[in-house]
């Protein structure tokens, strides 16, 4: 029996990756196991913080006299040996902190909040413990410490032992039970027991009778007391009487309960769709760690290719996970997956309470769910026994997270896979450059639809040069075509779908004459407006100049900021249609929760003309009536100081194209822009990924971007400017001879929103081929900012950023 633990413990300001060794009391020697949570005493004080055991030994390490471990939280471990492996593997590759991988992996509810508790001891003389505990032995610091006054006379009475101060970790994780019934006598009893009844007590002799047809199963008290009329009352005074007994029993919070589901069966697969699943299918059957690439166009039939697939590995005895960026996990989905698989699924997703994804997550675990959908955090699902991981959408940015661990869901995918030993899909109908490169060399197995289902085309993409619009008409978001195909589209009862591009909303400046975007002259990359300032910035390579008055292509005027909000776009609208039946999706309208689901059934009954989005309405929605799909501004994402800008519009572009037309009607698609000729708005008219895919290519090539490049950003924030930008000098510095000299170091520099929440940001960004000496100089300075950390300070660390903003 193990008498000693490894633990890593949750100390905010004082993270470290090495884990403290504590004694296991005898008591707990045999139940300890390494993936259980503990409450350990951590410091000098009575401080008490939550750990994990990480491992068990019979040997210390350290010398000195150890302390004890204080309390077992789980009777279960929490994190299985995989869990285990992947938390140090996480921390490990985005230079984390193992236990906030630990805790990311978990549910929300089972993060540990601290809150400060006295007890009395074999001291507290009879006035404390009357003032202060009554009956109880401990009462939480915040109830007793009303003012200052008594804040001091607590910590007189803490030194003279009276009372005793320690941390108690909230156990957040509520179960949710329901009382339910069972009887407590034989069938037999219960015959013998009617006849004892009063002649008229028919409530009674119902409840008699109802409890012999239970066969002793027990059924909630709810449903048993409707289904056989017995009153509440009623079941209590048979509880008295010794006829039956009523149990907590646990039930799980079931989001989609009132949402009736229809089952659904397999689709005939087109030959397309057919090669595909095959592919899949006997990779899971191999099994095999194959990653592939399922590239196909929007409404090609994708998902039914994942849930054949799925349905496969099920069929093998083993578990499926799929995962969907957030925005596309809308009811739509989960009826899709539901219909197929109905209870053996669980669904993960930022839109359930944490009670319910508390429940989830815990059907996952007691291996009652099979089936995983979610969005990216899902891909930690404490499924066992993988047989295959689909990745919805694989190009979207919302897999990578933003704060530590900053990882992103594929690489995670691709570890379990290699973990399970089962295969991968990343499905896209524009997938990132750097899967689609992998693809290219060989790494993935790529698998191509290149028709939509049923032989649909396309739909038709006009693009309209707004410069030329303003020329003709008062300035309005809506050029004549674009108005004309909407009037249109009333008449013949058909929908349409008005997309707003709010990314980089009016950080940009651009001629309304001639599109002209003000550039770097050494980067290439679009200068960055800064009001603060008033200047024009590079946040590569620090680049500064003023902000144009005229335009330095063609001496134009009209050289402005540009963005407009979808408030205003439907205002204007609904001048201009006043009959149209109008729905507005953006942050504002969506904020409730549900309401994003409300408004797209809303659409989806026919109850509107027009819906009016921003890009959380690009993805996913096959809607059969819309046949007209309108951009009402390309251009802003191009605007972006970001070497990916022309990829995202590709992308952004040609998803919501594929919004029009999907079932027999065709669609049509207009796209509004001043640059008409960008190369990223050419190809997605033509619906041509491949071709973008090889000119960019071709483009990061020349500019020494990723994929031809790894990419780590070094964030420094503080509340002082000096303090931030001084120790990015240092850390260059610092940095420099420790890199091999091939890699490149850019910046320092301000980041191109230089303040948000009162703090300083500045970044320098690695670029490298190949750094033998990365990972060990990364893991050296996470260690050695914890210092700086606690002094406000904050550095962090992000590998292949997504946003260099
Ligand atoms: N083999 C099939 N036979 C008939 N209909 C199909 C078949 N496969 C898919 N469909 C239908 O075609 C429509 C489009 O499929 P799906 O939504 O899976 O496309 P997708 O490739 O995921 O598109 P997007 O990338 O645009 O979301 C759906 O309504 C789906 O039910
Ligand atoms: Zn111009
Ligand atoms: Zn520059």
């Amino acid at each position: 029996m193990a008498q000693i633990a490894q633990v890593i413990v949750d100390v905010p300001t004082m993270q470290t990756n090495r884990p403290y060794t504590y004694l296991i009391p005898a008591a707990w020697q045999s139940q300890v196991q390494p993936g259980m949570r503990v409450i350990v005493p951590f410091g000098r004080g009575k401080r008490r913080v939550q750990g994990f055991v990480v491992n068990l030994t019979n040997q210390s390490t350290f010398d000195g006299d150890l302390k004890a471990i204080d309390t077992v939280v789980d009777l279960a471990p929490v994190l299985n040996t995989e869990a285990l492996a992947m938390t140090a593997w996480l921390a490990q590759s985005t230079f984390a902190f193992q236990i906030t991988c630990a805790q990311t992996m978990l549910p929300a509810v089972m993060r540990a909040k601290y809150e400060k508790q006295l007890r009395a001891t074999d001291k507290t003389s009879p006035a404390v413990r009357e003032k202060l505990f009554g009956d109880a032995s401990s009462v939480s610091f915040e109830t007793v410490a009303t003012d200052s006054q008594m804040v001091s006379q607590l910590m007189r009475w803490q030194k003279a032992g009276e009372v005793d101060v320690y941390y108690q970790v909230k156990n957040q994780a509520r179960r949710k039970t329901q009382l339910a019934v069972k009887a407590a006598l034989t069938p037999a009893e219960l015959a013998t027991a009617q006849t004892t009844v009063r002649a008229g007590a028919t409530q009674q002799l119902a409840l008699l009778k109802a409890l012999a047809t239970l066969n002793g199963e027990t059924l909630t008290q709810k449903i048993f007391s409707r289904r056989f009329n017995v009153s509440d009352a009623t079941i209590r005074s048979g509880e008295k009487k010794g006829w039956l007994t009523r149990v907590a029993e646990e039930v799980y919070r079931d989001p989609y309960a009132d949402s009736d589901i229809q089952a659904t069966k397999p689709l005939t697969l087109n030959d397309e769709q057919r090669v595909a699943v095959d592919q899949i299918v006997t990779a899971i059957d191999a099994p095999a760690t194959t990653t592939f690439l399922l590239e196909g166009v929007t409404g090609s039939g994708k998902t039914e290719v994942y849930l054949q697939a799925m349905a496969a590995a099920l069929k093998a005895g083993k578990t499926a996970l799929m995962l969907v960026p957030e925005i596309s996990l809308t009811p739509q989905m989960v009826r899709r997956v539901k219909g197929r698989f109905g209870h053996a699924v669980a669904v993960l997703h930022s839109g359930l309470s944490n009670g319910e994804k508390y429940d989830e997550w815990r059907r996952i675990q007691r291996g009652e769910a099979q089936v995983v959908v979610g969005a990216r955090s899902a891909v930690f699902a404490p499924l066992t026994n993988i047989g295959l991981i689909v990745m919805d959408e694989e190009h979207e940015s919302s897999y990578k997270q933003d704060d530590a661990p900053r990882y992103h869901a594929r690489q995670v995918a691709l570890w379990r896979s290699r973990y399970h030993h089962c295969p991968v899909v990343l499905g896209s109908a524009t997938p990132s450059l750097e899967t689609r490169a992998r693809a290219e060399k060989g790494v993935y197995s790529r698998l191509v639809l290149k028709d939509r289902v049923n032989q649909r085309p396309l739909p038709a993409v006009s693009i309209i040069d707004m410069k030329k619009e303003m020329q003709q008409h008062a300035e309005s978001n809506f050029s004549a075509p674009l108005l004309v195909a909407l009037q249109d589209r009333l008449e013949r009862h058909e929908q349409s779908v008005l997309m707003l591009n709010r990314r980089g909303y009016s950080s940009f400046v651009l001629c309304r004459d001639c599109g002209f975007v003000l550039k770097c002259p050494n980067c290439d990359i679009s200068l960055t407006l800064h009001m603060d300032t008033h200047t024009m910035k590079c946040h590569y390579c620090g680049h500064e100049e003023a902000i144009p008055r005229i335009c330095p292509n063609c001496h134009s005027r009209q050289i402005r900021y540009y963005g407009t909000g979808t408030e205003k776009v439907e205002e204007e609208l609904r001048d201009l249609l006043p009959d149209a039946r109008i729905i507005r999706m953006d942050n504002d309208t969506t904020r409730k929760k549900g309401a994003h689901e409300k408004l797209l059934a809303t659409f989806g009954r026919g109850d509107a003309d027009i819906l009016i989005g921003t890009q959380m309405i690009a993805k996913g929605l096959d809607f059969p009536n819309v046949t007209l799909v309108g951009v009402l501004n390309a251009d802003t994402a191009l605007g972006l100081p970001d070497f990916r800008a022309s990829e995202w519009t590709f992308q952004l572009l040609t998803q919501v194209s594929g919004r029009a037309g999907r079932a027999e009607k065709a669609g049509h698609v207009y796209i509004q822009t001043f640059n008409p000729d960008h190369y990223a708005i050419r190809f997605a008219q033509h619906h041509d990924y491949e071709g973008f895919f090889k000119y960019e290519m071709r483009m990061r090539h020349q500019g020494g971007y990723p994929p031809y490049y790894f990419t780590v950003q070094i964030t420094a924030s503080d509340l002082d400017e000096a303090v931030a930008a001084k120790r990015m000098y240092q850390l260059l510095q610092w940095l420099r001879p420790r890199l091999t000299p091939s890699t490149l170091i850019l910046g320092p520099t301000p980041k191109p929103i230089a303040r948000v929440n009162r703090r300083y940001y500045y970044q320098m960004v690695l670029k490298y081929k190949r750094e033998p000496n990365l990972a060990s100089t990364l893991s050296t300075l996470l260690q050695e900012t914890q210092v700086q950390q606690r002094q406000g300070l904050q550095i962090s660390i992000d590998v292949e950023p997504l946003h260099f903003m």
